[in-house]
């Protein structure tokens, strides 16, 4: 990851200090000396911290997400050098709604009521009024970050703010190369279990579009934000949409397809079963996967497990993976219109070296090769997994396939003899099948007897 920024400037290490923060804690745990050094010399605030988990406890995720912002933000109007605070958000934080704009949306609780009642009101209550609270959001995460933005407005004071909202961040599209991810949030979870066999179904709208953003975009896209806003001061907070729907739409079909279509040239190592997934579009079909191929498996595999003295660990594991696909579910079977007037007037605003250098014009991506490279990466660095054991994985692949047919054909046959044991239909059909082949290879053996 690092390798292209040191061949370009060796002494990188000495112009980067990390500083141990908690945003748990009051003043966040920092050092006197650090929060010191922070508060004199501290120029632009890139505020990205946050939790992403979507079943986060709601005490938690208001901790994290808003009440730390409102705590940054104090400190920061306690920094007389800081030129520019940018607020990562998500383009999904007023996802309730169907067409978003660049703006700020008001929340039906205010979030300083929020942020008092979390102190006083204990877990189980919490617990009670957490799907009243979050009303038409889809989870804790969301909810939080809607409130966070609107803290971001309300306390911003005479800060210079701005707020960036990315959609779904997947793995790098040019730097520092193409395919970087560390993180198996979003799709490349779903691509690991994918590659890897597990997944074989996912409730999701084929015609859906996938919001995705590739997280060097994203990076971007910021870095320029903190630039425009540090020297142009926008007199109110601009809100910047960093999403690829509306300017180079791509649908989760064709993400699905692609994605496939790459583990034949690229498959992932020791693979549970074959990849070959598809999407399931109503109640009664995802249900009917579920058990087929996602719970019938598992459990077939784990008596396996018990049977040679192992421990059984499938079923827990496909349990998992079905509660993360619930929890996707809601952002796979919607589109979202997303307005990106601030982020198109930021690219005009800069030079043409500035724009190559910092390029989040979505429109150049290449779909195709975006997703090719992303499974790459996934394989790579998330997975660690050699590029010279490809061989290896199509023959696994291989042996895969043929213990796959055979098992058909032993289930085939089981189910037939049962069925001519019990049936005189089945009997006669079977009797039909037999007679006709034995006439035909006969009449064959006959004809080619004659010819000689
Ligand atoms: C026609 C063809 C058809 C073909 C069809 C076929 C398809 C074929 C292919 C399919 C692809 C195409 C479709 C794609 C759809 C994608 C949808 C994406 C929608 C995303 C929307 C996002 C919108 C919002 C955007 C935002 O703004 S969202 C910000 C992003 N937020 C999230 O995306 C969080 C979500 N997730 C969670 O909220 C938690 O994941 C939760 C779910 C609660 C579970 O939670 P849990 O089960 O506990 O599991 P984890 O905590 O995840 O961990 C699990 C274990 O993995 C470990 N591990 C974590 N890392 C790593 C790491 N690097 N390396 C190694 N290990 C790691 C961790 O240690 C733990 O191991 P362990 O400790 O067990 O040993
Ligand atoms: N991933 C996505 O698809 C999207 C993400 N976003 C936003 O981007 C930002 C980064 O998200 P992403 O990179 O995906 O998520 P990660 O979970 O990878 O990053 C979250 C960051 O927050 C830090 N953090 C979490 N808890 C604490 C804490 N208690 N104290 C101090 N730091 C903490 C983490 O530090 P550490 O690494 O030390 O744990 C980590 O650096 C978030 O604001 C998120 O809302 C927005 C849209 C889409």
């Amino acid at each position: 990851m690092f390798e292209k920024v040191k061949e370009v400037c060796p002494n990188v290490h000495e112009k980067i200090r990390a500083i141990s923060a908690d945003l748990n804690q009051n003043d966040f745990a920092i050092s006197k000396e650090d929060l010191q050094e922070l508060l004199s010399n501290t120029n632009v605030i890139f505020h990205c911290a946050a939790t992403v988990r979507f079943d986060d406890h709601l005490r938690h995720a208001v901790q994290l997400n808003v009440t730390a912002t409102q705590q940054l933000l104090l400190m920061a109007s306690q920094m007389p050098k800081l030129e520019a605070f940018i607020h990562i958000s998500t383009a999904y934080s007023n996802c309730n709604l169907k067409h978003i704009d660049e703006v700020i949306y008001p929340c039906p609780v205010e979030p300083k009521k929020i942020i008092d009642s979390m102190e006083w009101l204990d877990d189980a209550i919490i617990d009670e009024i957490t799907p009243k609270l979050i009303g038409d959001q889809p989870n804790t995460y969301t909810y939080t970050k809607a409130l966070g933005e609107v803290v971001v407005q309300q306390e911003g004071g005479d800060l210079n703010i701005a707020i960036v909202r990315p959609s779904i961040m997947g793995a790098t599209w040019q730097e520092p190369f193409p395919g970087w991810v560390d993180n198996i949030n979003g799709p490349s979870g779903l691509i690991i279990a994918a590659g890897k066999g597990f997944l074989r179904s996912v409730r999701a709208t084929p015609m859906a579009v996938a919001d995705l953003i590739p997280a060097d975009t994203v990076v971007n896209l910021t870095l320029a934000v903190g630039w425009y806003t540090a020297v142009h001061r926008p007199k109110s907070t601009l809100v910047y949409h960093c999403t690829s729907g509306n300017l180079n739409p791509c649908n989760w079909g064709k993400m699905g397809f692609q994605v496939l279509a790459t583990f034949e040239k690229i498959p992932f190592e020791r693979a549970f079963r074959r990849p070959n997934a598809d999407f399931t579009t109503n109640n009664i079909s995802t249900h009917y996967w579920n058990a087929v191929s996602h719970r019938a498996p598992a459990i077939i595999y784990d008596f396996y497990l018990r049977l040679t003295g192992r421990k059984p660990r499938m079923t827990k594991l496909m349990n998992r993976l079905l509660r993360t696909l619930s929890m996707l579910e809601y952002f796979i079977n919607r589109s979202w219109e997303w307005s990106t007037h601030n982020t198109e007037m930021l690219m005009s605003e800069l030079s043409p070296e500035d724009q190559r250098v910092f390029n989040f014009d979505i429109r150049q991506l290449n779909w195709l090769e975006y997703i090719e490279n992303y499974v790459l990466g996934v394989k790579k660095y998330l997975l660690k997994e050699d590029m010279a054991g490809i061989p290896e994985a199509k023959q696994h692949l291989k042996r895969l396939r043929n213990i796959h047919y055979l098992f058909n054909t032993a289930l085939f046959l089981i189910v037939w003899r049962l069925l001519i044991a019990r049936s005189q239909v089945a009997r006669n059909v079977w009797f039909f099948i037999v007679s006709f082949c034995y006439k035909f290879l006969s009449y064959f053996r006959a004809s080619s007897t004659l010819k000689v």
